[in-house]
């Protein structure tokens, strides 16, 4: 076995109110990673703002008229790199509504990929946390396939990982790779974040990734932290702890090669008696 090994790094950076500071601050930390020799990167979930429904509008752009996209395609250019975009609340030109949107772009700045976050992040566990999203974001319908030429990488953004169905279709389009720009908090963060990642690794037979802002103690939403990368075997290899941070980590191919035909449930699934099916509506080509 001689699969490709990429590096892959993970910026938990800090964020706050001034999204030119942000916008900042994401840029100088995937300038870091670059220099240490990563070729993937990922920045956390709506990374130039805080992570608030009041502020979304706000905080909103628009692909052909974003500071936000333009400094991300000339960052990737730049350090020649794939880039996860982490998300941003995105406004669409034509319906007028917000989306949570990751953008990604590959080594010569383009926008190859747009993930509208698909399952809104509504919870409401009494006395703990509620929070809820659609109070003025609207959910995307398709997912979010990228080939970065090692692997195909699938997208995800936060609460989506909740969603084992979302991770077996990436499986099924053969994704070795999953992606997950998040922003757990203190409830759900200790109980969820790292049994999700290691559920949907090892479901999959994938590495998965799910970075998160660091915590702001100036913040109303205090993010859990512990950005983390787990093979698909299910072991932690990479993770922090709350501070600003970046992780790296080596994806090896041959260990998804290695889990596929030592434990081969791909071939054992039995479709005959569930299926798992693609039913969104719309293709995530065409970016407006
Ligand atoms: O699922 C969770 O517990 C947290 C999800 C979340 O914070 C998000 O979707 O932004």
């Amino acid at each position: 076995m001689n699969e490709p090994t990429f590096k892959f790094a993970g910026i938990q950076m800090l964020i706050g109110e001034n999204k030119q500071e942000n916008i900042k601050n994401a840029v100088k930390l995937i300038d870091e990673a670059s220099a240490n020799g990563a070729v993937i990167v990922s920045l956390p979930e709506c990374f130039n703002c805080p992570y608030s429904t009041g502020v979304f509008k706000q905080y909103s752009e628009s692909l052909g008229s974003s500071e936000t996209i333009d400094a991300l395609s000339e960052c990737a250019k730049k350090n020649k790199i794939w880039l996860i975009g982490g998300s941003i609340p995105e406004v669409d030109k034509v319906d007028g509504k917000i989306y949570n949107t990751c953008f990604i772009f590959n080594p010569q700045g383009a926008v190859v990929g747009r993930h509208r976050k698909i399952h809104l992040f509504d919870i409401d566990i009494p006395n703990k946390i509620r929070f809820k999203e659609s109070e003025t974001l609207s959910p995307g319908n398709s997912l979010t396939v990228i080939d970065i030429g090692y692997c195909k990488v699938g997208v995800g953004i936060c609460y989506d990982i909740r969603f084992p169905e979302l991770a077996m279709l990436y499986a099924k389009e053969n994704c070795k790779f999953l992606i997950y720009p998040g922003a757990f908090n203190m409830t759900t963060g200790p109980a969820h974040w790292e049994l999700l990642q290691r559920g949907r690794a090892v479901d999959n037979q994938v590495y998965v990734a799910a970075i998160s802002p660091a915590r702001n103690p100036d913040s109303t939403y205090q993010a859990w932290g512990h950005s983390s990368v787990v093979s698909p075997w299910g072991e932690v290899v990479a993770t922090t702890q709350h501070s600003q941070d970046i992780i790296y980590t080596d994806i090896d191919l041959n260990k998804v090669t290695e889990m596929r035909s030592s434990i081969p449930v791909y071939q054992q699934k039995r479709n005959d008696i569930y299926q798992i099916i693609n039913q969104s509506s719309t293709t995530n080509n065409t970016y407006h």
